[in-house]
């Protein structure tokens, strides 16, 4: 009985002291509840107060209650996410989450040496991830969902569920019979998360019963290729210089091209270009032969333009 999530928490073999990032739902108090019970004394809890709903006060007094009960100390940090116009308000919310994992790790447990986090999604969030990845078209970089570890400002994070069944970790909990709280935003079908959760999953489940896995597979593999595509930018990014000079970049074949701006952009100007515009920007740099050529193409946040024999990226609001 539940020994998915039993052996997924022997395999974990983060450093310690560790943290578990805790929300009060059932996911993180289960993995909160094992980490305790698997290293006591060497586990922290950080929880983020969102502000952005009214139920943010229900989950602290949740948190700070059950830390209590397990001995656990807890840091509590408070964010107000603020989305930019055009922007998730969920994707502002992850970016103030990670900040606030940050400051936790580097004020409240400064002198603590803790540098490993764990959160606790789990192959149900494995799976929708994915299908979110491909109802926007994503690349690969979306098509290889989430890391089951990752680093991040000196942060070493964990996901150590990611092979469980969500099923199998309330199972797990409810034998305990450690209460949770149920986030009321789950249930709320306007976003698609959600609607991928409450009718895709039990029909995959009722169609393909190893979709986990399965999806899990090709996650893998995505994420394998794209590690080489990157392997492949920077030594294309390298041979064409920083900013890369146009003549060099039309020495490489079209999609070799296309992999070395998106990464360029990515890593050295944190931009995402949309499939479209990277479109366009192949084929003004394919058509860039003449000294007089202008190259001028919104990207991103801003634009990128020829400046003499390179490309340039101009922030907007920028000349
Ligand atoms: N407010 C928060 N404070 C601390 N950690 C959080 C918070 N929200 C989410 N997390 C961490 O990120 C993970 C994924 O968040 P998400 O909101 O997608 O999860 P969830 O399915 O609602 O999980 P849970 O049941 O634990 O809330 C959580 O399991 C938890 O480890």
């Amino acid at each position: 009985m539940n020994t998915a999530f039993s052996d997924a928490m022997r395999a974990f073999a983060p450093s310690l002291p560790l943290a578990v990032a805790f929300s009060g739902g059932a996911d993180s108090t289960a993995l909160l509840v094992a980490c305790a019970e698997r290293w006591p004394q060497q586990v922290r809890a950080v929880h983020v107060h969102h502000g952005l709903q009214a139920a943010a006060d229900d989950f602290e007094r949740q948190c700070v209650s059950l830390c209590a009960q397990l001995n656990v100390p807890l840091a509590v940090r408070r964010v107000q996410a603020r989305h930019a116009p055009g922007d998730s308000p969920e994707a502002a919310a992850r970016q103030a989450r990670y900040e606030a994992f940050r400051a936790a790790v580097q004020q409240d447990w400064a002198h603590d040496a803790v540098h490993d986090i764990a959160i606790a999604q789990h192959a149900d969030d494995q799976a929708e991830t994915l299908l979110l990845a491909l109802s926007r078209g994503a690349g690969l970089p979306g098509l290889a969902a989430m890391p089951a570890r990752w680093v991040r400002d000196d942060v070493t994070y964990h996901r150590p569920l990611l092979g469980v069944p969500g099923a199998e970790v309330r199972a797990w909990l409810a034998a305990r019979g450690v209460p949770w709280v149920e986030d009321p935003t789950n249930a709320d079908e306007q976003f698609t998360r959600n609607r991928i959760r409450a009718r895709l999953l039990p029909a995959l489940d009722a169609a393909f019963p190893q979709f986990r896995s399965t999806f899990a597979r090709s996650a893998a593999h995505a994420a394998q290729a794209q590690e080489l595509l990157d392997e492949v930018a920077a030594q294309d990014l390298a041979q064409a210089g920083l900013p890369p000079a146009i003549a060099r970049v039309q020495g490489f074949t079209r999609a070799r091209q296309a992999n070395l701006l998106r990464h360029w952009l990515r890593r050295a100007h944190g931009q995402q270009p949309s499939a479209a515009q990277l479109q366009e920007l192949l084929d003004q740099v394919a058509a860039c032969t003449t000294r007089g050529h202008r190259l001028r193409i919104k990207v991103g946040t801003g634009r990128v333009e020829r400046r003499g024999e390179v490309l340039d990226f101009v922030p907007s609001g920028e000349p």
